[in-house]
């Protein structure tokens, strides 16, 4: 089953400037998706769309085959956890235990439920230590584990993250992609927006693409790299294992190895 889609849906910030343009698309239930584009392409504006934030201007948005109307556009945030691109926008307590309870009270959750969640997830960010400080003084990436604890908080089955790599380091991304990795299991549908194409070989099954406010398709990751048209059109770049092994593959011997793993097989057996 679907559990968004874009039926022709246009949007702009003013009347004169179209930023997304007569857009389709759609999201399957439980899976790992994508969306891609270069600067600017309109993603952060798609996200806006999936849980409420931006009511649509032209066009349909289906929640579910239900159509997204102005009382199911209210509702969409007990349903849809986002975690936006940059953590200031999202960080509105004066402590790190208050502002991950912030989303579950605001979904009239039982305080003693509230605060086992906020137990539970600060545990699986590794920021027990944060608890009592105020957010707005952390680093980056603390703000950022703070904000996806927080809506980790709300147990939505649907989590959107905006960037969720951008700016972390590498242990940060790792715990970043076990989290992810944690949902899948859960059944939930994860959707990322993302500029790197490794995240997007080894983690996302579905792919949109994005190009100057219009959408130029749905792909499998292995099925988009093989589509220089479209990579090209959309400006984006090959994952770095892809590109280095796109020289001496040539096409041969199966599949093309876009992942670490795959690429390491590959080379014990042909090389
Ligand atoms: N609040 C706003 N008011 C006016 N224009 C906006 C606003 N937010 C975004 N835009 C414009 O909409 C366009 C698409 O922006 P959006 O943030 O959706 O792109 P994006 O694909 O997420 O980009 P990035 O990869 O840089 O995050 C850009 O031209 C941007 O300047």
């Amino acid at each position: 089953m679907d559990v968004f889609q874009f039926h022709n849906v246009s949007y702009g910030y003013t009347k004169d400037k179209p930023i997304l343009r007569d857009i389709s698309f759609s999201i399957r239930e439980g899976r790992k998706t994508a969306i891609v584009g270069a600067n600017g392409a309109g993603k952060s504006t798609i996200l806006f769309h999936l849980n409420g934030l931006y009511a649509t201007q032209q066009g349909d948005i289906f929640f579910r085959n239900q159509k997204v109307d102005k009382k199911l556009r209210k509702e969409l945030y007990q349903h849809v956890g986002i975690v936006f691109q940059d953590p200031d926008d999202q960080l509105i307590s004066l402590t790190v235990s208050e502002d991950i309870a912030f989303g579950p009270v605001q979904m009239d959750v039982a305080a003693e439920e509230v605060q086992g969640r906020v137990d539970k997830y600060i545990k699986l960010l590794g920021i027990e230590h944060l608890l009592a400080d105020n957010p707005s003084e952390l680093s980056y990436g603390q703000k950022k584990h703070v904000t996806v604890a927080g809506v980790l908080a709300m147990e939505t089955d649907v989590f959107i993250l905006d960037e969720p790599m951008a700016f972390l380091d590498p242990f940060g991304k790792e715990r970043m992609a076990s989290i992810l990795q944690l949902l899948q299991e859960q059944g939930k549908t994860v959707i990322v927006t993302t500029h790197d194409m490794q995240f997007v070989a080894e983690w996302a099954e579905d792919v949109i693409v994005i190009h100057q406010g219009q959408c130029l398709g749905s792909f499998q990751p292995r099925e988009l790299f093989q589509r220089p048209d479209i990579m090209k059109e959309a400006n984006l770049t090959l994952p770095p294992i892809a590109e280095l092994m796109n020289d001496i593959w040539k096409g041969n011997h199966g599949e093309m190895p876009i992942r670490i793993e795959e690429a390491k097989k590959w080379l014990a057996t042909y090389m």
